[in-house]
């Protein structure tokens, strides 16, 4: 396995996957972006720096790659031949990618093309899928923060995390290259992952941008906020518990590590960066309502996560000009009578400038 390519250098793409890609020997790593000017740059400089927040590990110099723009003839012919793609394009651009994959695997001579979708959210391959794409096509989950920290040098800070957990169970082989790691069981995985660490990060950032926060650390350091995660945990936990047959310590254990994460303020990312697409966010098989459809079967407390949708809707409304008959259709909470009412009154008073305190 050594012609890799990665859809989307952004964030994840060129500081979390591309160093995953050159801690293995003889692999050669081609970027495809549809952002002209980013591939140029990468063309130009021909390397760029990874900072990692933790201390013991030193910067990333990451060179000897190829780049090139996804319109291009050659970003076809590069897919075609390539041994793995991994996407990091955000859920919501999959979709963009049933064209390019269509073509690239109409000309492709080699055994079926592999593709693993590294993107946060539930079934995330599901347009390649229903595309019907002449691939294997998997998932992975990504555990890694990966900021852009606006230098305009293409360096990126980051976490240094291990390991990408992929869905073996969707490809014909195990993939046999340092730092992939073999989920069998990746459904409950990702849907933990969402459930728990997304879900938190709703909570933090639809929240903190309603008081006002730009940095995300300080709202996820807000007395309030960090009181209302520990709240909402008290049934996430519970519910993710009962649901993928997982004993509770070892699920707190999983929340206790997504919340020491988002409030190291050695992380300095953005409550936009977070708070982004309020629609995608608050679809019905996302972050807020699933955890919502899972606290209602084990009958746990919602209150928490009601206030976190309404505030999602709130942001949606007011930073994204979406109107709130598009949130609340994504989200499908008009099916939840109980919790839909309360919603409404929720964001009622968040239209009337009443504090999140109150709202508690
Ligand atoms: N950044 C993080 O810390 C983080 C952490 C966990 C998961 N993720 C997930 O990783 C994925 C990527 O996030 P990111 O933060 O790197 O986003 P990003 O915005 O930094 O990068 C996305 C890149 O994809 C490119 N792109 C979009 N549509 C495309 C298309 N159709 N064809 C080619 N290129 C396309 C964009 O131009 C951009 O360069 C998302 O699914 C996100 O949820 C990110
Ligand atoms: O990447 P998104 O837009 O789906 O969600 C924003 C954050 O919740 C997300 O990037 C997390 O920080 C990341 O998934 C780490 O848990």
């Amino acid at each position: 396995m050594n012609s890799i390519v990665i859809i989307g250098a952004g964030q994840t793409g060129r500081g979390f996957l591309a160093p995953i890609i050159k801690s293995n020997e003889n692999c050669s790593l081609t970027f495809i972006d549809k952002n002209k000017q980013l591939i140029e740059q990468l063309n130009k400089q021909k390397e760029y720096k990874i900072h990692y927040y933790d201390e013991d590990k030193e910067d990333q110099v990451i060179h000897n790659f190829n780049a090139i723009y996804i319109e291009d003839k050659e970003a076809i012919e590069t897919i075609a031949t390539a041994d793995l793609v991994l996407t990091a394009v955000n859920g919501n651009n999959i979709i963009d990618l049933v064209n390019p994959f269509q073509q690239a695997t109409a000309i492709r001579k080699k055994e079926k093309l592999m593709i693993i979708c590294c993107e946060n959210g539930v079934n995330v391959k599901q347009p390649l899928v229903d595309a019907t794409i002449n691939a294997h096509i998997s998932e992975a989950a990504v555990f890694c923060t990966t900021l852009d920290p606006q230098k305009n040098d293409l360096s990126l800070d980051s976490q240094f995390y291990p390991d990408l957990p992929y869905d073996v169970t969707s490809l014909p082989i195990q993939i046999k290259l340092q730092r992939f790691h073999a989920e069998q069981n990746f459904a409950s995985l990702i849907q933990r992952k969402i459930y728990t660490y997304n879900c938190l990060s709703a909570c933090i950032s639809y929240l903190g941008a309603y008081k006002g926060y730009e940095s995300y650390a300080d709202a996820a350091n807000d007395p309030t906020i960090d009181n209302a995660m520990r709240e909402l945990l008290k049934s996430v936990n519970y519910s993710i518990s009962k649901e993928y047959n997982i004993p509770l310590p070892e699920q707190e254990t999983f929340a206790k590590y997504a919340i020491s994460k988002f409030q190291n303020k050695a992380i300095v990312d953005t409550i936009t960066r977070n708070a982004r697409n309020a629609k995608r966010k608050v679809g019905s098989s996302e972050r807020i309502m699933m955890p919502i459809k899972l606290c209602l079967k084990y009958q746990q407390p919602i209150h928490i996560l009601e206030v976190v949708l309404a505030t999602a809707f709130y942001y949606g409304i007011h930073i994204e000009n979406d109107s709130i008959d598009i949130l609340v259709k994504a989200s499908e909470v008009a099916n939840l009578n109980e919790c839909y009412s309360n919603t409404k009154e929720i964001l009622k008073a968040l239209e009337d400038k009443t504090s999140i305190e109150q709202i508690l």
